[in-house]
């Protein structure tokens, strides 16, 4: 039988879940939006049973299983913590809270609960992905001497470019480390299993005043431009970040983000040099992984569901040179998730406790660039 899913938040994302979770064998029986007309609207668009009117609604839904929560930032601690408390396995979308206190709350409710608790950080379940972190395990990259990459954007770059992220108070403090550098810190984690001990960030905001559209914006849709009004509004998140990273083991790394670098549309790159071997990605092709060695050839490994490393098999569905992408992250995300409840083993999955890490790790990165200094994590 599959779960029976209700997703919160009809944006740009929602749909993305609601197409996931029905590739990966969910059923979606109901939506909310931001009002009843919105969820109206969705189901209709998405052919979704149910239209909740509210989010009190969706929790007396008896026949919902699981709750998929894909509004903004600042709904997500109340939204997860009342759905769990109703019973309801979660997933989440990043950043899991606004603070760590909300995060950390949140980790202790879903023990409480004894449900499923997930925050969506897609990007682990790119096949090439799952293999460099199959080949790390395995041994063949030996110990990790450091690790560099980037998360780029554009859809920022105008200052007419506007969506609530831009708010501390809607998306909270950090917008590009949080939004798009926890996904790379995230990714990292996966990959190598290294816990970063301290921090030391550059913060910039390019654009200290945008202007504001006097109506709402959509993720990703075009910005105020042409003849919409506006007004002008004080920005108090950073367009850009640079933050320098200490591992555990000792391992160094140097991670940029920036949503206001023009034609980078939305591109993650990842280099991590080891003691045998070189891994490097980048999600514009998501299915090629790059092997660098010092005394003999570079490989250049196509993604083929036959030849990835065995932790990463069944997180790909298609014969090689038929790529996978985007969506495909999500379908399989949701694998990992619903496989992992009905199977009852460990968490296969990034889980609450991963994404309050992250939030940690981004408050440590504010207060690094606050202070202009290095901020050591409890990494114990
Ligand atoms: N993992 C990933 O790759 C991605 C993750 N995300 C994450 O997903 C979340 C949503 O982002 P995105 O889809 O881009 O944002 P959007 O603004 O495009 O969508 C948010 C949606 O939530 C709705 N909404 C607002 N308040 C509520 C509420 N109280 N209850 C239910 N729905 C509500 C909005 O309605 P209305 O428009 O009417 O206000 C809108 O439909 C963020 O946390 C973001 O970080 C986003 C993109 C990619
Ligand atoms: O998580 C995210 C990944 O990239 C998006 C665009 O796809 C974002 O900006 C976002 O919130």
């Amino acid at each position: 039988m599959p779960f029976r899913v209700a997703v919160v938040g009809t944006g740009f994302i929602g749909p993305v879940h609601v197409e996931g979770l029905r590739r990966a064998g969910q059923e979606v029986v109901g939506i909310l939006g931001s009002s009843a007309e919105k969820s109206k609207q969705a189901a209709d668009r998405l052919r979704i049973p149910t239209a909740y009117a509210d989010f009190d609604a969706l929790l007396a839904d008896g026949d919902v299983d699981s709750v998929h929560i894909t509004s903004p930032n600042r709904y997500h601690f109340d939204q997860a913590a009342a759905a769990l408390k109703a019973g309801k396995h979660v997933m989440c979308e990043k950043p899991l809270a606004m603070t760590s206190e909300e995060s950390g709350k949140l980790v202790e409710i879903a023990a409480e609960s004894g449900k499923a608790a997930g925050v969506n950080y897609n990007i682990r379940y790119y096949p090439m992905c799952l293999d460099a972190a199959g080949r790390v395990a395995s041994g063949e990259l030996g110990g990790v001497f450091h690790v560099a990459g980037s998360y780029v954007q554009d859809w920022m770059f105008h200052p007419t470019d506007f969506n609530w992220r831009v708010l501390a108070s809607e998306g909270g403090e950090l917008r590009a480390v949080a939004d798009i550098g926890t996904h790379w810190l995230d990714l990292i984690y996966s990959i190598t299993r290294l816990d970063v001990a301290a921090v030391c960030a550059d913060l910039h905001t390019v654009y200290p005043t945008r202007q504001r559209p006097t109506g709402n914006v959509e993720t990703f849709s075009s910005g105020a431009g042409g003849d919409i009004p506006t007004e002008p509004i004080a920005i108090d998140t950073e367009d850009y970040g640079c933050v320098m990273l200490r591992f555990a083991n000792g391992a160094r790394g140097v991670l940029w983000v920036s949503q206001v670098t023009a034609g980078r549309k939305n591109c993650l790159r990842f280099e991590i040099a080891g003691e045998k071997e070189s891994l490097a990605w980048v999600s514009e092709s998501p299915n090629d992984l790059w092997v660098g060695h010092r005394d003999r050839p570079n490989e250049a490994v196509i993604r083929d569901p036959g030849s990835l490393a065995e932790s990463a098999q069944g997180f790909s569905d298609y014969p090689a040179g038929h790529n996978e992408g985007f969506p495909d992250t999500f379908k399989m995300c949701f694998r990992a998730f619903y496989n992992s409840i009905e199977s009852g083993g460990q968490p296969n999955y990034p889980t609450f406790a991963e994404g309050h890490r992250e939030i940690v790790l981004c408050e440590a990165i504010l207060e690094s660039h606050q202070e202009q200094r290095w901020i050591e994590l409890n990494t114990k």
